[in-house]
C-alpha cells in the first residue's frame, strides 16, 4: 500500500432515524488496489460506497477519496471517479452507441465509444435502444458508462447481477485489465464470493456497519477452522493433510480410489463463519 491511500475512511457513521447503517467504519484502499466489500443485505455497503462517491451525507467520520472530501468535491474530482451504481438511470430512447457517445462528451479524455462497446461485449446491440436490452446487457452498458471517462477510481455496486457466466468471466477480464494495465483503483461491492476471490487483492467484510475482517482472500481462507474434506465411495474424512490421506486410501484400494473428491475450504465457508460470529 502507498503512503497516501486513494480511499481513506476513519470512524464513518451514518444513521437513518433509529437505524445505524454505518457504525464507525475504517477502510483504506491503496492506489491500484482492487478491494471487494462483502456483507449480508443491509450491512451498510451501499451507504458506505455512496458516501465515498459524494452521493450521501455522513453523520461523522473522516473520508478522503483521491485526496478530497467527497462531500465537497468539484467537477475535476468527479471526472476522475467512475460509478456503476446499483440502480441505473433512465436513458429514454437512446441507443447504446448514442448513450455512450453522449456521456463521453462530459469527460476530457473519454474512451472511444466503439471500442468501449466492443470491450463490454455489446457490439451486436450498438444500435439497439437501451430500453430493449436484457437485464444483463443493460448492466454491461452501466459498466461501460462507469468507465467511459477513464476514471482513476471506480466504484462498482453489485456490477455483475444478472450476468450470465460467460459475461461475468468477460467482466472479470475487463476489471483485471483496468486494474492491471491502466492502474485503476477499484472498490467493488458484491454478493458473489467467487467474484471477490477472482478479482480482489483484498476483501473487507462488513457486518452491522463495521468491518469485521480485512485481508487478502488467501489469508482469509487460511484463517478458517474449516478443513479439507476428502470423500470416496464408502467414506468421508476431514483432514489437514489430504495428500497423506489419499496416499493411504490408494494403498488400501490397491490403486485408484473409487469416487474420490477433495473439497478445500472456500472463501464462502470463511465468510459464512465471519458473518455468523458477528451477528
Ligand atoms: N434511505 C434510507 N432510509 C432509511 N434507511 C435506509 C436508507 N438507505 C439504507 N437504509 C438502511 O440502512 C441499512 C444499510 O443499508 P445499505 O443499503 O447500505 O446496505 P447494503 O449492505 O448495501 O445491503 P444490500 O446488500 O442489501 O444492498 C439497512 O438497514 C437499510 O434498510
Amino acid at each position: 500500500m502507498t503512503a497516501t491511500p486513494t480511499v481513506r475512511v476513519r470512524g464513518l457513521r451514518r444513521t437513518y432515524g433509529d437505524i445505524v447503517a454505518v457504525a464507525g467504519l475504517d477502510l483504506d484502499v491503496g492506489a491500484g488496489e482492487v478491494v471487494a466489500l462483502l456483507g449480508p443485505n443491509g450491512a451498510g455497503k451501499t451507504t458506505t460506497i455512496e458516501i465515498l462517491e459524494g452521493h450521501r451525507r455522513r453523520d461523522a467520520g473522516e473520508v478522503s477519496v483521491l485526496g478530497h472530501d467527497p462531500s465537497r468535491a468539484d467537477l475535476d474530482w468527479r471526472v476522475r471517479v467512475g460509478i456503476v451504481a446499483q440502480a441505473s438511470g433512465d436513458l429514454g430512447e437512446l441507443t447504446v452507441r448514442e448513450a455512450l457517445s453522449h456521456f463521453a462528451r462530459y469527460y476530457p479524455r473519454p474512451r472511444d465509444p466503439e471500442q468501449l462497446t466492443e470491450l463490454v461485449g455489446l457490439t451486436a446491440k450498438a444500435t439497439a435502444r437501451v430500453r430493449t436490452l436484457s437485464g444483463g446487457q443493460r448492466r454491461r452498458l452501466d459498466v461501460a458508462l462507469g468507465i467511459v471517462g477513464r476514471p482513476r477510481l471506480l466504484f462498482l455496486d453489485e456490477p455483475t447481477t444478472g450476468f450470465d457466466p460467460q459475461a461475468r468471466r468477460r467482466f472479470w477480464d475487463l476489471i483485471r485489465q483496468l486494474a492491471g494495465t491502466e492502474g485503476c483503483t477499484i472498490l467493488l461491492n458484491t454478493h458473489y464470493l467467487q467474484e471477490a476471490e477472482a478479482l480482489a487483492d483484498r476483501v473487507a467484510v462488513i457486518v452491522g456497519g463495521r468491518i469485521v475482517a480485512d485481508a487478502t482472500p488467501t489469508a482469509l481462507v487460511g484463517r478458517t477452522a474449516a478443513r479439507t474434506v476428502v470423500r470416496w465411495a464408502d467414506g468421508r474424512q476431514e483432514t489437514d493433510d489430504p495428500a497423506a490421506l489419499i496416499a493411504a486410501l490408494t494403498g488400501r484400494y490397491g490403486g485408484t480410489v473409487p469416487e474420490l473428491t477433495v473439497s478445500r475450504p472456500s472463501l464462502e465457508d470463511v465468510y459464512l463463519d465471519l458473518i455468523g460470529d458477528a451477528s
